[in-house]
């Protein structure tokens, strides 16, 4: 099973309006409430890739009951703990530019920590655990490094989409698949990338440290995979941006999607970004369809050690 794992979920609040000024009044087009946070976005896009999984995570108060019952009418199977906070609103505006304002995570006392352990105890072997989002500060460091360790021990498929110092130490355990984007990925060096060049260099770092696969996204550039045997760059297709947010979480779900299914790295990864570039050109997740439409236009290109330049 594929377990997906939204620490501090969200209602991704995503308003549409021509012209957003700052410090006056707008009036928006358009409002959308969809349920956020990014292993619930790689749940949401999974099942519609036809593969199940379990969303796990914390939620709580008006907003947390909703995400849970827009889930399960989508057929996903959740298992959230319950928190005494409201889970947070983010918002996302989309007008000439793309504003985002995400709230801070809950607080998780540690007997929440606790459940949220034992669950992840009952994992069985071949089973996926994908850890996605930000965490808060109430969260300990060794409290995930307690999860790599389960997921080591029991052959677990751990895949990671988390930023900040929980990314730093974890990305030493050796887990299965990390997807940052390049600021993600620059953060992890203290650097700042700003090709794909430069992006392989730390990315290839990052496999010499254990990582296995690790992909990184450049938005409308493509993305790249870099593993032990593998550098391949590929290029988004190009199609009219509608709402970028989740794009990320896709690539996740098309390369889990198609990696159970193959075991190909590469094919997956073409997967993956065909599934990121469909949810941009869309106002929610993409469809298996509009995946499938773009797949051919994902061109994939061998990436060398000797075009590194940074
Ligand atoms: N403007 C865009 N045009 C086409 N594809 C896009 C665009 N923005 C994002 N994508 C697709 O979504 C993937 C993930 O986007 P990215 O912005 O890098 O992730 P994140 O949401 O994690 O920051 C990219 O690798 C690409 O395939
Ligand atoms: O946990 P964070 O880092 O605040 O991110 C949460 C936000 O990221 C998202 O999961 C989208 O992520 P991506 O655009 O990176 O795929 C939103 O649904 C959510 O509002």
């Amino acid at each position: 099973m594929i377990y997906t794992c939204t620490i501090t979920p969200s209602i991704d609040y995503t308003t549409y309006l021509p012209d957003f000024q700052t410090a006056t009044l707008n009036r928006s087009d358009e409002v959308f409430y969809y349920p956020g946070g990014k292993g619930i976005n790689v749940s949401r896009v999974l099942k519609r890739l036809d593969v199940d999984s379990v969303a796990l995570g914390f939620a709580g108060g008006f907003t947390g009951n909703y995400i849970e019952q827009f889930l399960e009418k989508e057929g996903i199977e959740t298992d959230f703990i319950q928190t005494k906070e409201i889970t947070r609103i983010n918002v996302k505006i989309k007008a000439q530019e793309e504003t985002e304002l995400n709230g801070p995570g809950p607080v998780i006392n540690t007997e929440q920590q606790s459940v949220l352990m034992e669950k992840i105890k009952t994992l069985q072997k071949g089973d996926w655990f994908v850890l996605a989002g930000s965490s808060p500060e109430s969260i300990p460091q060794s409290f995930f490094l307690e999860i790599a360790s389960i997921c080591t021990n029991q052959d677990i498929h751990f895949v990671l989409d988390t930023s900040g110092p929980a990314l730093k130490e974890l990305v030493l355990t050796q887990p299965f698949l990390i997807k940052p984007n390049e600021h993600e990925l620059g953060e992890l060096f203290d650097t700042i990338i700003a090709n794909k060049q430069e992006a392989y260099h730390y990315a290839k770092r990052l496999v010499n440290q254990g990582v296995q696969h690790v992909i990184v996204s450049m938005g409308e550039e493509g993305a790249l995979l870099v593993t032990k045997d593998l550098g391949v760059s590929a290029e988004a297709p190009k199609g009219k941006v509608v709402n970028t947010v989740g794009s990320g979480d896709s690539v996740i779900s098309g390369f889990i999607a198609s990696y159970t299914k193959e075991k190909d790295a590469q094919k997956a990864f073409r997967y993956g970004v065909a599934s990121g570039s469909a949810t941009a050109f869309r106002s929610d997740l993409c469809e298996k369809s509009d995946v499938e439409a773009l797949l051919d236009q994902v061109q994939l290109n061998p990436f060398h050690e000797q075009d590194v330049t940074g």
